[in-house]
């Protein structure tokens, strides 16, 4: 058999494999579009945490040559459309000036080519997009330290209508150094994956040293592993944001533990956040 030939079979199984994914990817838009049909009037197309499970499965079957984070980006790419064929989608990014940051790289390669993206100029913008329906989610920077006027502390409430967290991006670590580190925001029910973050949203009437809310937080079994805090102006209060590394809902146990060990300082506490634990490659 000659060189040509061998080679020209080759593309045709490469025409065939090609048909073949493609009719697989109309046959999965069709069980999409009957999905969409069960979801109640008012259920948001988007499940954060089935997407998750659905690439975590993926990532753990992977092997060959076919770089895993090129998988992630395709299966990223058709459930940001396949969201979209269901609901309008639409991400509001902080990107100030209409800088590309890193940030814009993250949100695009989460949602797809096909979502379109608002820029706005702080993270209480995007928020805001959000609350106000102009964006269905939003991606902005994970929080620091530094920041006077936290955006996260907009989050403390318990009407339904308020974003949640739902996400940490980018959800493959460990592609690129500069890869950046984002939350993403959205009005929609929190849901478990089985491995999971939570955070926790703290209200005090009084300042409190992170070493006394870390021992509280450890003593109702809630060990945290980030907090940010924002001490009101005027010695008014305090207001925390908690990592802990687990799935907690609102009803948890521990809530009500750390609810009494903070006692009457304690204003306001609630999950305002769950995102899927990301996966990081292995070099
Ligand atoms: O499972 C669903 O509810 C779907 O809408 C399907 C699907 C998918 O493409 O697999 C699409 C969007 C959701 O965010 C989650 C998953």
């Amino acid at each position: 058999m000659s060189q040509k030939t061998t080679l020209d079979d080759l593309r045709r199984e490469i025409d065939e494999i090609d048909q073949a994914l493609h009719d697989l990817l109309l046959r999965r838009t069709e069980v999409v579009l009957r999905i969409a049909g069960h979801k109640q009037p008012g259920q948001p197309a988007l499940r954060p945490a089935r997407e998750a499970a659905i690439i975590r499965a993926l990532v753990g079957r992977h092997q060959g040559a076919f770089p895993v984070q090129a998988l992630v980006r395709i299966w990223r790419e058709m459930m940001g459309a396949l969201t979209q064929v269901q609901a309008p989608l639409a991400v509001a990014v902080v990107a100030p000036e209409d800088q590309r940051t890193p940030l814009w790289d993250l949100a695009r390669d989460h949602y797809g080519s096909a979502t379109p993206m608002l820029a706005t100029n702080t993270p209480v913008a995007a928020v805001r997009a959000v609350s106000e329906g102009n964006a269905t989610v939003a991606v902005v920077p994970w929080p620091n330290e530094q920041d006077a006027d936290p955006w996260w502390r907009f989050l403390f409430s318990e009407d339904a209508k308020t974003p949640r967290i739902i996400a940490r991006l980018p959800f493959l670590r460990g592609v690129s150094p500069s890869e950046g580190d984002a939350l993403v925001l959205a009005a929609v029910p929190l849901e478990a994956t089985g491995d999971d973050h939570t955070l926790l949203g703290i209200e005090l009437n009084q300042d409190m040293s992170r070493g006394r809310l870390k021992d509280c937080l450890e003593a109702a079994g809630l060990p945290a592993t980030q907090i940010r805090t924002h001490f009101m102006p005027g010695n008014t209060g305090s207001v925390h944001l908690v990592e802990v590394e687990d799935h907690i809902p609102a009803d948890d146990a521990r809530l009500h533990a750390l609810a009494q060990k903070l006692g009457e300082a304690l204003v306001r506490l609630l999950p305002v956040g769950v995102y899927a634990t990301p996966l990081t490659l292995r070099p």
